[in-house]
């Protein structure tokens, strides 16, 4: 059976446990997945979520993506070091005004999000070069493409991967290898829970009083009611990236929510930058009435979009 080796990394939850999951248990079984997470002990829900497949389909290693001995250790264990497809997906959120956050924390972000893949290509790029076979599959996010309110360092840190990425991916098609970016919007994962109590912990005292006040009585305030009216699971975008992953040409960039893109295609839609920027600053500061009237739009869109695939899938049955 020609298996291709998956190694995606950060599966102890959310998108990446979704994953390695979804693809250990492929009926096809086209897969054999190497799911890495940074703290082993920490992998009781994916052993639940991969049932039978574990120990055939799946085998549960230790990586962080912040240090190269454990990249180099966990790619050396692996048959031939051979990885055909890398799914870089591992990564941290930070919110908050600027004045509130040390340097240190950003340089975690930065870390993580964009040298994380960095030091997982320095490992895996040369074999696959060698090889002229493969697909790296990076979750950047629909921050990759624009910044959002006090999201300014995680936002940084995937156009960092998205510039990496752009840069790369010339060379990888000398090389007969390809390069994708899954950009999802709000996902319902701990990342949406770690980053929220984070954020009510922030120590305003730094900020100035409307600073804070946009960003309690407006990005907090909302944040939730955002993700209950956008967000997708963590299965669903599973599903777009094993979508991307068997394709036989595969873009270089996948959006995975469609109630989003009405906010991405701002960005395409004015070379000078200003329309999601003037858009976004009235979605946000007339947000009694343009806000609100957005999400119920948008709420509205989810409404009909929903009432029109399950018409689709009962034309189908
Ligand atoms: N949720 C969202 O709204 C969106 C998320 N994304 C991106 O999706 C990816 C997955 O996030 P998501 O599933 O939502 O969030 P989760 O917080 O559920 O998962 C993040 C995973 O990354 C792991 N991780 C963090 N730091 C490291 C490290 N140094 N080495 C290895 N693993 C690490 C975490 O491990 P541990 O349990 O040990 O902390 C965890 O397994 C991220 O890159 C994120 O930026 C993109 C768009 C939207
Ligand atoms: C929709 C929208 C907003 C919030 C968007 C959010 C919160 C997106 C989160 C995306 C995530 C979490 C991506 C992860 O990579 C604003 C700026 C408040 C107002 C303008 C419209």
């Amino acid at each position: 059976m020609n298996q291709k080796v998956v190694l995606i990394t950060g599966c102890s939850s959310g998108i990446g446990l979704a994953l390695a999951a979804r693809i250990a248990k492929d009926e096809k079984k086209r897969f054999m997945v190497y799911a890495t997470m940074r703290n082993v002990s920490k992998g009781e829900a994916l052993v639940e979520a991969a049932g039978r497949a574990l120990g055939r389909t799946l085998e549960i290693k230790q990586l962080d993506v912040c240090d190269e001995d454990s990249i180099k250790a966990c790619v050396d264990s692996l048959p031939e070091r051979r990885v055909d497809i890398l799914i870089s997906n591992a990564g941290m959120g930070l919110i908050g005004p600027i004045e509130c956050q040390s340097i240190d924390e950003m340089k975690t972000v930065m870390d993580t999000n964009f040298f994380g893949l960095v030091r997982l290509l320095k490992e895996v790029l040369p074999d696959m070069k060698r090889r002229k076979k493969g697909h790296i599959v990076v979750i950047s996010s629909v921050m990759g493409i624009q910044g959002i309110l006090f999201n300014d360092v995680y936002a940084a840190s995937k156009f960092a991967v998205e510039g990496f990425c752009e840069s790369l991916a010339v060379q990888a098609l000398r090389f007969n290898l390809n390069i994708s970016l899954i950009e999802p919007g709000p996902v319902i994962t701990e990342f949406e829970r770690k980053v929220y109590d984070e954020g009510l912990k922030t120590d305003l005292s730094k900020a100035d009083p409307v600073t804070a006040d946009i960003f309690l009585n407006i990005y907090l305030k909302n944040y939730k009611q955002i993700f209950e009216t956008l967000g997708q699971t963590a299965e669903d975008v599973a599903e777009h990236t094993l979508k991307i992953m068997t394709m036989e040409d595969p873009p270089f960039r996948h959006q995975t929510n469609t109630l989003y893109t009405p906010m991405t295609t701002l960005k395409y839609a004015d070379p000078n930058g200003d329309l999601p920027i003037d858009t976004f600053y009235k979605m946000v500061f007339e947000h009694d009435k343009v806000f609100n009237a957005s999400l119920n739009f948008i709420k509205l869109l989810c409404w009909r979009s929903r009432k029109s695939f399950t018409i689709e899938k009962d034309k189908s049955n």
